[in-house]
Parts: C-alpha cells; sequence; structure tokens
C-alpha cells in the first residue's frame, strides 16, 4: 500500500528536509529521476530520428527541475530546448542548464519547436499551482513527461482546468498527493511513478493508503495455505445471494454469474419464483435458495450447528431487488445474521442503519451515498461529497455501523473508526451497466471464502480486513476493466468472461 499525503503535509516535510540537506541538493535529485524517466521514454520511440526534448518551464521549483534535468539530459548528448512559460525561472538551474550547453527562449518565440519533439518535459507548475491560469496548448498526440504534477491539476483536490496538460507519465517527488489520485486526477496523470527522494514522514500521517497491485496480491495471500488445495465446495465457502426481481432480473444473473467465474465453492441464490426457471438455466451452477432454507440456514449458524442447513459462509445483497418492495421476514432476518455481507443497489435502500453485529460493506455510487445518507437523517449535496468524498463516506460507515465502498473513477474504502484505503486509476469502460453487479459477485466471493477472510469456524471478521479485501476487489475489478477494454469495447458479460483469466492472474 502506498500512503497518500496532502499538499501541506508534504510541504511540512519538504521543509525539514530542506533544511536539513539543502534545497538545491533536493532538487538536483529530484532533476535526476526526471532524467532518467525522460530517457526511459525516449527508449520507448520506435522513430529513427534523433531524439528532441522540449521542457516548458515556470516561474519556479518545478521549473527549476526541468532545467536540472534538462542539463543532465544535455550532457548525456540528447537534443534539448527549454521553454519559459514566465518572465521568471529559478536562475541557478537556468546557469547549471546554459553552462552544460542548452538554450531556453521564450515560449512565444519558441512554440513551434514542440511539434518537433520527442518528448515534452511539463515543468511549468507542480506543488505550487494555484487555480485560474492560461496553459500552452500542446500539438496533439504529444508525449508529456509531468514533472511532480501535470500543470493545471490542483495537487490537493484533484480538480483540472479545462486545459490541463495531459500526461503519458507523472513523476511525483517524495510521496503521493492527493490530487494525483482524486477527482480529474487520474484521468490526466497517466501511469504515476514514486521518485523516492528518502524523505521521513514518520511525524506525519497519512490521510489515506493507495490499493495497487504489490499490495492486492500481498492482501490475498495473507491468509492462504497449502491446505486449501484439499477443501471441499462447502470449505470453500458458500455464498447466499439475495437479488432480481421482475424488474430486474438482469442484474442477479450478472452477480451470480460473475461469482462462479470467480471459482465460488458453491452459490446459493435466492430470486423470486417467476425468475427462478432463468436463472436456473442461465447460471446451472447455482442452487436455489427459498425463505425456509434462508431461516434454516440463520437458526443452524446462530446455534453452531454444523453439517445442517444450506452454510452459508456470507451474502451479496441487492443487485437488482425491487427496492419498492419492503424486504420479507428472511431478508430481514439475514441482516441480523453474523455472516460477512457486500450490499448494494437496492439493498441500500433496505439496510436498516444503527448497531448490527454483522460485518458488511456497502458499496454505493455517489448518488447512492446521498441516499444513505439522507436515509440517515444528513442532507449533503453531490458537490459536498465530491469536494471530501472521504468524510461523507465515512459518515455513512458509521451512520450504517459497515465498511462503504464509494464507487467512481476513484473508489474510496472507509470504515467507522476513519480508516480508509484508495483505489484508483482503473478503467473508464467499467462505466456501464451491470459492471457494478459484477463487483458485488466479486466482493461477494471473497467473504465467502474464509481462506481470504482469515476466519475459521465461526469467528467474525474484523473491519480491516472487510476493508482490504473490498479494495482486492475493487483493484481486481478496475484491472478486469483494463484487461476487457484492451480487445474490444466493455459491458458487463464481457468482463465476466474475462474474470477466470484475471482472477488466476491474482493467484485464484
Ligand atoms: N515535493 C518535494 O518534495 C520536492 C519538490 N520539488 C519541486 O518543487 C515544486 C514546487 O515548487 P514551488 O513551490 O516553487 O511551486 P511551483 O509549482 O514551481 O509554482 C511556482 C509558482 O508559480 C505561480 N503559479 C502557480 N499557479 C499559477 C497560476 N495558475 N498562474 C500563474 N502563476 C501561478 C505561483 O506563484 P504566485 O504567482 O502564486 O506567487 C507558484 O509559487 C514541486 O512541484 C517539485 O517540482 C523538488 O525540487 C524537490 C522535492
Ligand atoms: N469513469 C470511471 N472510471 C473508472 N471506473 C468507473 C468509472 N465510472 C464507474 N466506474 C466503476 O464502475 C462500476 C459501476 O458500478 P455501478 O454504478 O454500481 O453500476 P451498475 O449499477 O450499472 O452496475 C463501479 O465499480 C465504479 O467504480
Amino acid at each position: 500500500m502506498i500512503p497518500v499525503y496532502s499538499v501541506a503535509q508534504i510541504r511540512a516535510v519538504e521543509a525539514q528536509e530542506n533544511s536539513k540537506r539543502g534545497e538545491t541538493s533536493l532538487m538536483k535529485q529530484a532533476a535526476s529521476h526526471l532524467a532518467s524517466t525522460a530517457l526511459g521514454m525516449l527508449a520507448e520511440n520506435t522513430s529513427a530520428e534523433p531524439a528532441f526534448v522540449v521542457a516548458l518551464i515556470g516561474p519556479g521549483n518545478n521549473g527549476g527541475d526541468g532545467l536540472y534535468a534538462l542539463a543532465e539530459l544535455q550532457l548525456q548528448k540528447i537534443s534539448t530546448l527549454a521553454l519559459q512559460f514566465h518572465e521568471q525561472v529559478h536562475a541557478e538551474a537556468a546557469a547549471a542548464y546554459q553552462a552544460a550547453g542548452g538554450t531556453m527562449l521564450d515560449l512565444s518565440d519558441g512554440e513551434c519547436e514542440l511539434a518537433k519533439a520527442s518528448l515534452i518535459i511539463d515543468a511549468i507548475y507542480g506543488l505550487g499551482y494555484r487555480p485560474g491560469s492560461a496553459l500552452p496548448v500542446l500539438p496533439a498526440n504529444a508525449r508529456v513527461l509531468a514533472c511532480d504534477v501535470p500543470s493545471g491539476l490542483n495537487p490537493d483536490t484533484g480538480v483540472a482546468e479545462d486545459g490541463v496538460l495531459l500526461a503519458e507519465r507523472t513523476l511525483t517527488f517524495g510521496a503521493l498527493k492527493s490530487g494525483l489520485l482524486a477527482i480529474d486526477g487520474p484521468l490526466v496523470t497517466g501511469d504515476i511513478t514514486v521518485a523516492d527522494l528518502e524523505f521521513d514522514f514518520s511525524s506525519v500521517e497519512a490521510g489515506t493508503q493507495l490499493v495497487e497491485e504489490t499490495a492486492t496480491r500481498e492482501l490475498l495471500n495473507q491468509h492462504r495455505s497449502w491446505r486449501d488445495a484439499g477443501r471441499h465446495k462447502y470449505q470453500r465457502g458458500v455464498l447466499g445471494l439475495i437479488a432480481g426481481s421482475d424488474l430486474y432480473p438482469g442484474a442477479a444473473q450478472l452477480t451470480a454469474k460473475a461469482a462462479v467465474a470467480c471459482g465460488a465453492g458453491l452459490l446459493r441464490t435466492h430470486v423470486p419464483e417467476s425468475i427462478q426457471s432463468m436463472m436456473a438455466l442461465s447460471v446451472p451452477e447455482s442452487v436455489p435458495l427459498d425463505d425456509d432454507q434462508i431461516k434454516e440456514a440463520l437458526s443452524s449458524s446462530r446455534r453452531q450447528i454444523h453439517g445442517k442447513g444450506a452454510k452459508i459462509k456470507a451474502w451479496a445483497i441487492g443487485p437488482g431487488l425491487d427496492g419498492r418492495t419492503p424486504p420479507t421476514g428472511a431478508i430481514a432476518d439475514v441482516f441480523a445474521s453474523p455472516q460477512p455481507a457486500v450490499i448494494d443497489a437496492s439493498g441500500l435502500e433496505v439496510v436498516p442503519a444503527g448497531p448490527s453485529e454483522q460485518p458488511r460493506v456497502l458499496t454505493p455510487h455517489a448518488k447512492e451515498l446521498r441516499m444513505l445518507l439522507s436515509r440517515a437523517g444528513v442532507k449533503i449535496t453531490p458537490d459536498e461529497i465530491a469536494q471530501d468524498p472521504i468524510r461523507w463516506t465515512r459518515w455513512a460507515a458509521l451512520a450504517y455501523n459497515a465498511v462503504v465502498l464509494l464507487k467512481g473513477p476513484t473508489s474510496y474504502i472507509v470504515a467507522p473508526n476513519g480508516d480508509s484505503l484508495m483505489v484508483s486509476h482503473s478503467a473508464p469502460e467499467l462505466a456501464t451497466a451491470g459492471s457494478g453487479d459484477v463487483l458485488t459477485g466479486i466482493l461477494g466471493y471473497m467473504l465467502s471464502d474464509s481462506s481470504l477472510t482469515g476466519t475459521e469456524g465461526l469467528r467474525t471478521v474484523p473491519n480491516r480486513r472487510m476493508m482490504e479485501l473490498t479494495a482486492c476487489a475493487a483493484y481486481i475489478h478496475g484491472h478486469l476493466g483494463r484487461v476487457t477494454a484492451a480487445d474490444g469495447t466493455v459491458n458487463a458479460s464481457r468482463l465476466i468472461e474475462n474474470l477466470p483469466k484475471v482472477m488466476k492472474q491474482f493467484g485464484f
């Protein structure tokens, strides 16, 4: 997991490091990383033309980084040009660049050179950016490496100007800044690499943690054992799915198919009688579950009787339920059971607020989060959520005593105690009907597998584990979106087709 800091926190640590190590030495270190990243990007070019790197230089230290990086490239015999965006520039860095043989021009005099560049380094604004500037327009298809933060992106909030300089890659210094991951950040940064400047963050607590691929693999492997290979289907985990209605039969099928495609031990499905035969035909692996069997399953688990009933390990509740119908007695009982549950879509309209012994994850998108908060007596606007998603997601976590996953281009996972994780840079193509149902199937499957929840017997699953598994499911879902988008347009059924292959990549 990678800690994520606010600009104020990074500024405070940077100031300490500057006084220990000197501002110029830190800037040169940052610039060296920038020059190496530029060289790496140039090495990917297939053109026979000699490399030509143009940097756009702003008035402060971000511009200084760009100039020192160009000086390094210049010394490595790469042809370079610095285009000054402001009359003010970092004087020492400019002198070092010119001493290395570099040329500096005003942007207005050298703008035509941008079209000839094999790589453009955007070193106009970084941490010091404030909204409201006119930014240069770059040639279409330019390869852009952003120094620290793409110019035009607010590094704290993640709100970008329309004219933000879109980057293919962002090399950010010292630590991940919140704005690179939130709101517009993931749409404009391209791939992000953190250049390690060996900052000492021991006195600062990260606002949140990013769960990326390595962390996903590590978290998933924590409880796996060689004994897993000897488990039978009930030991691998039974997922109870409560979903579907005459109005929305498809959502139940998508969640069921996703859980089966993940490799669930057994799926038991509770859908209205009118769509049971459709379900049996489209998901032949799933076994029906009626109200009486739910009651029996809940009762034997409460009395700790093994070997009887449906042996449900976890529940997935909500996709395609008709939210106009209040939950039946059996469904209401499930909300009071100790088995972990993922609750999505219309399930969010009926999940009770207040204390509960059920370890649960609610998975709203922003509009559903507003609805959840409004049911708990808190009225907020979409803007308020966008400005502080972690805060409002925590309010819902507290009101419903649950881990809450706020879904969107960046997803936030927040527990009632305020711990938070985030998953970013997934695939925009996931914004397609039914893709949330697929996520519910993936997470439901994970919660049903005791080798992932880390629970033996009837011990409850702690919120931290619920958060981690939720983040893993969100990461895998994002990865699934990218894999699926790579060879065609995306729809929920295609996501499910690719799920077995993607789950295997994560050790399933
Ligand atoms: N993080 C780290 O640990 C390290 C950081 N380092 C580097 O330092 C960078 C931060 O440098 P920085 O503080 O000099 O600010 P920077 O972004 O260059 O902006 C310069 C000035 O531009 C101006 N300005 C801003 N927006 C504007 C607008 N819209 N329109 C017009 N003007 C605008 C604004 O001045 P103002 O006009 O507001 O007085 C601002 O002060 C950081 O991103 C990284 O690259 C590394 O060297 C070492 C390790
Ligand atoms: N622009 C986007 N970029 C990346 N992921 C997105 C984007 N928009 C939505 N998603 C993801 O797609 C899924 C959509 O879920 P949801 O809104 O519940 O859709 P549905 O109800 O149609 O299944 C969520 O996992 C969300 O994080």
